[in-house]
């Protein structure tokens, strides 16, 4: 607390405050002096035979009080005031923060400028007293001086024009203020003036525009304490804290975030029924159900066994053949509302004691019917293993998994969906809190970091504040030639002087003159999917693989599209929120596109992160786990990649796009084409098939430091060809990596992938290995990630959104139900596998490989040096075409690999 009334203070602050104190109570000594004043007094210009002193204030009060009046006329009369208030209004407003020397003296300027124009004014307007000249000394000799040389009419527009000047030197804006009031107060209109020449200027900012308008309510506002400051634009502050519709989150992730809320929100209540337990001897298999009763029941009335949150009533055996209520302990501690039955309204306790003795003799004879269903299917057919009971162990019914999976598991949607695609309603609505933050927290803390920021000899002022879901970002504007990287130097001293868990200094905002200082929210507010896929930025997108990844610091929705990625590098360190960002990522295509024009191969050597998605339509083939399997997968996609540019140059069309609309056309005009890649005996037609519309296809790496080190470099040619080339055939690849490092995401990766998506990493080394600049370091982890765009340098903040496991493998069974996928079995399989043990090649052999001499011929000869060509050519495995390309080079024939390039060294085959 202590700490907090200290902060802003130093030396000079209490000096001048000090000083401005001391001269307020001389201005009220002097206001004594003036209301006693008398001419008899002895003083400066009075000589009097008269000893004793009538002023209140004594010699020295009638001495000072004297000299004004002599010195300035009637304007004296002014000036005891003038020393007492307006101290007391600096020192109240805190304005001695922001007084400089320069301001000091262009204060004392413009007083100056007043006196002399108002003493020039009294001297013209007003008559003299017995006692001083109307204008005192001063406006006397400006009348002697002046009117000579100007005349009457000269001096008092003088007089005018340096009583105004003077006073707006004086006052600062103050004049300005006043007039604005003033005429505010005459058009009756108040404040509404000030207001909207706020709203124009915040306008200016299109994020601040495009904030959600249920719960972030702009509000610019110039309160009484911005007479103290400049004013701040404050955008995102939550006018009232308004709940949205609330529905439980079906994870219980969110339910301390549910129960912290200042606010309640609206609640759709469920009718609280007391719950009826029925029991056999064995309590084996039997659930609870549920009865109503009726609201109006007294407790009082209440027999005993109604009385308590349960009734249990046991089944009747062999032995006893009538329902037992045994003792139950109840109060009716909630309300008990009714249900749609209407009989139940008026059931009395008795009632309800049938009730429940009816339903136990109902469940009696459905377990008799289910016996003698049981009895007639043994005598029948052998009996299914899972109808038979589950045996006990440790006290728990054990149930196999196989059986597990097919009542909680993957196959719950079993009925076809029809949609066409699937419905928001698969993902859970969550609710949203609006910011729990006060105006004057802000300013507070706008006050800190100018402060703070002046202790670093760094000068700037808040000029606006952006409260967003995760972050606020303060924008300072600085004093020009102080550099925006001054500020970013000093970060991390200036998040611990702050209290921040971290702070992030942008220094440059789009937009706008200032940088901008973003510091974590006390409390952070989830962004969940539903809300950013049920956005208009995502509906509305014209994009042709749409993702939405989050929102930014403003709370817009961020929808990128990966068609013009084209590729995307994600990493961050673990617990980052990367495995939620890929499914979020995932997720948005699977609510957008069908599989006929996107399908998935889906790499995760984790097993566990992408395997909810295993047989959707999308996939072109399993989830693979197994890296020997990712690279042939890879592999396969080199190829495709290949085959598709081969179709391209044949239709000569340039991409994708004109491919499937130079095939439409065609197909309109009853023209289909036949693959000219065709041979013999690939298919079983004797016909080459017609070319089908291409789709695209989205590879996704969960991982792939692992599949690096599993398989080495050769993944990463293969990563580096498809990641330069594939974007014009509809091959976006996704990489995400737990290992920031620059063994993992080599020059060569990045240099292919100009798309990256930073999560928080533990070290500043991390965020340039993957951005190329600092930044994901000061990130706050659970999805908060920077965004570096194609083609900028510019990063966006974005925090991901959110969806729990049980939404993905909501949506996931959604695709499911509505068909199958058609794997490729040729994607997870390797030419190696078959061919090469038979060729006797050893990729650790030292030796030359035999068909060593025709790579030779075939790469000096055609000037190709990729390694699927030599493998296409020689008809040999990748493995075995990459270990040639290795040969090559070291012969020097090839060179080493540049921007997954090889150049050819030598022209002639005698190297
Ligand atoms: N967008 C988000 N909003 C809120 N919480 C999130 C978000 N993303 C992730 N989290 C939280 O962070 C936890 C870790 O996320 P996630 O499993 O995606 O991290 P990761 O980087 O994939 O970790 P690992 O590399 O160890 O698999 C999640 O369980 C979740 O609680």
């Amino acid at each position: 607390m202590i700490r907090k009334i200290t902060d802003g203070f130093s030396p000079k602050h209490y000096l001048v405050e000090v000083l401005f104190g001391l001269t307020a109570f001389f201005g009220f000594y002097l206001i004594i002096a003036w209301s006693s004043y008398s001419p008899f007094d002895n003083s400066w210009s009075v000589a009097s035979y008269q000893q004793a002193v009538i002023n209140k204030a004594g010699y020295f009060g009638a001495w000072v009080i004297d000299l004004f009046f002599v010195l300035f006329g009637y304007v004296g009369h002014l000036l005891p005031f003038l020393l007492c208030i307006a101290p007391i209004y600096f020192i109240r407003t805190k304005r001695v923060d922001s007084l400089t020397w320069t301001r000091f003296f262009l204060r004392i300027f413009g007083f100056v400028l007043l006196m002399l124009g108002l003493t020039a004014l009294s001297a013209m307007l007003l008559t003299n007293t017995n006692d001083y000249l109307s204008g005192g000394v001063l406006g006397g000799m400006l009348t002697k001086y002046t009117v000579p040389l100007l005349g009457q009419f000269g001096l008092l527009l003088l007089g005018v024009g340096f009583s105004i000047l003077g006073f707006v030197f004086c006052s600062g804006a103050s004049l300005i203020r006043l007039l604005v009031h003033f005429y505010n107060w005459l058009t009756v209109k108040n404040d509404e003036p000030i207001e909207e020449n706020i709203k124009q200027t915040t306008e200016q900012s299109v994020l601040e525009d495009e904030i959600e308008p249920e719960i972030q309510v702009q509000q610019s506002i110039e309160s009484e304490q911005s007479d103290k400051y400049d004013p701040i634009y404050i955008s995102g502050l939550s006018k009232t804290q308004t709940a949205h519709h609330y529905q439980q989150p079906a994870s219980t992730e969110f339910e301390n975030i549910i129960e912290n809320e200042p606010f309640k929100p609206i609640e759709f209540e469920e009718p609280i029924l007391p719950g009826v337990k029925i029991t056999q001897p064995d309590d084996v298999g039997l659930e609870n159900i549920k009865i109503a009763v009726p609201p109006q029941q007294n407790p009082q009335e209440m027999p005993d066994f109604l009385t308590g949150n349960q009734l249990n009533v046991r089944l009747p055996t062999e032995e006893n053949t009538s329902p037992i209520i045994p003792d139950v302990k109840l109060t009716p501690a909630h309300p008990l509302t009714p249900v749609e039955n209407e009989g139940l309204d008026t059931l009395s306790a008795e009632l309800a004691k049938q009730f429940a003795q009816q339903e136990a003799e109902k469940e009696r004879q459905r377990l008799a019917q289910v016996q003698q269903i049981d009895v007639h299917l043994a005598d029948n057919i052998d009996v299914a293993p899972e109808f038979e009971e589950e045996p006990l162990q440790n006290g728990l019914r054990t149930i196999p998994i196989n059986k597990l999976v097919e009542l909680y598991g993957d196959n719950k949607i079993k009925e076809k969906p029809t949609t066409e695609l699937p419905v928001l309603d698969l993902l859970d609505k969550r609710v949203v809190q609006s910011q729990n933050i006060s105006e004057q927290q802000i300013r507070e803390t706008s006050r800190r970091i100018e402060q703070q920021l002046q202790n670093f000899k760094i000068k700037a002022t808040v000029k606006g504040v952006l409260i967003g879901p995760v972050v606020t970002r303060y924008e300072l504007e600085l004093l020009p030639g102080v550099k925006a990287s001054s500020v970013s130097r000093i970060d991390t001293d200036l998040a611990r002087a702050l209290t921040f868990r971290a702070i992030r200094v942008t220094e440059s905002i789009p937009g706008k003159p200032y940088i901008g200082i973003e510091t974590p929210n006390k409390e952070r507010q989830i962004v969940p999917l539903r809300d950013v896929l049920d956005s208009d930025e995502f509906r509305n997108s014209k994009a042709l693989l749409p993702m939405a990844l989050g929102k930014d610091i403003s709370g817009t929705p961020i929808v990128i599209d990966l068609a013009k990625t084209p590729h995307l590098l994600v990493a961050g360190s673990t617990g980052s929120g990367k495995s939620v960002g890929i499914n979020t990522m995932i997720l948005s295509l699977l609510f957008r596109v069908k599989p006929e024009e996107v399908k998935f191969i889906m790499i995760d050597p984790k097993v566990v992160e992408l395997s909810i998605y295993n047989d959707i339509p999308h996939l072109l083939t399993e989830v693979v786990t197994d890296m020997k399997k990712a690279a042939n997968a890879l592999r396969w996609c080199v190829d495709e990649m290949e085959r598709r540019y081969l179709l391209l140059s044949q239709l000569r069309v340039r991409n994708i796009e004109g491919f499937n609309e130079r095939l439409d056309k065609l197909r309109e005009e009853g023209i289909g084409v036949p693959d000219p890649l065709w041979k013999q005996g690939d298919t079983l037609d004797s016909m080459p098939p017609l070319l089908e519309r291409m789709n695209y296809i989205v590879v996704i790496v969960d991982e792939f430091a692992d599949l690096m080190m599993q398989v080495g470099k050769q993944i990463e040619e293969l990563i580096a060809r498809l990641t330069q080339k594939a974007r014009a055939v509809g091959i976006h690849v996704i990489l995400a990596t737990q290992r920031p490092s620059v063994d993992v995401i080599t020059g060569l990766i990045k240099s292919n992938i100009p798309s990256r998506i930073a999560f928080t990493v533990v070290q500043r080394n991390d965020s340039r290995t993957i951005l190329d600049q600092n930044g994901a370091e000061a990130l706050l982890g659970m999805g908060d990630m920077l965004y570096l765009g194609n083609g900028t340098t510019d990063l966006v903040r974005i925090h991901g959104a959110y969806m729990s496991d049980d939404e993905v493998s909501r949506v996931a069974d959604d695709w499911r139900a509505r068909g199958k996928p058609n794997y490729i079995s040729s994607i997870l399989e390797s030419a190696d596998d078959n061919g090469d043990d038979d060729n006797g090649f050893s990729s650790d052999s030292e030796d030359l490989d035999p068909l060593f001499d025709k790579a030779v011929e075939i790469v000096v000869n055609t000037g190709m040096t990729s390694t699927s060509f030599i493998q296409r050519r020689l008809k040999i495995g990748f493995n075995r075409a990459a270990n040639l390309m290795d040969q090559l080079e070291e012969q020097g024939i090839v060179s080493e690999m540049r921007n997954g390039k090889r150049e050819l060294l030598t022209r002639t085959p005698d190297y």
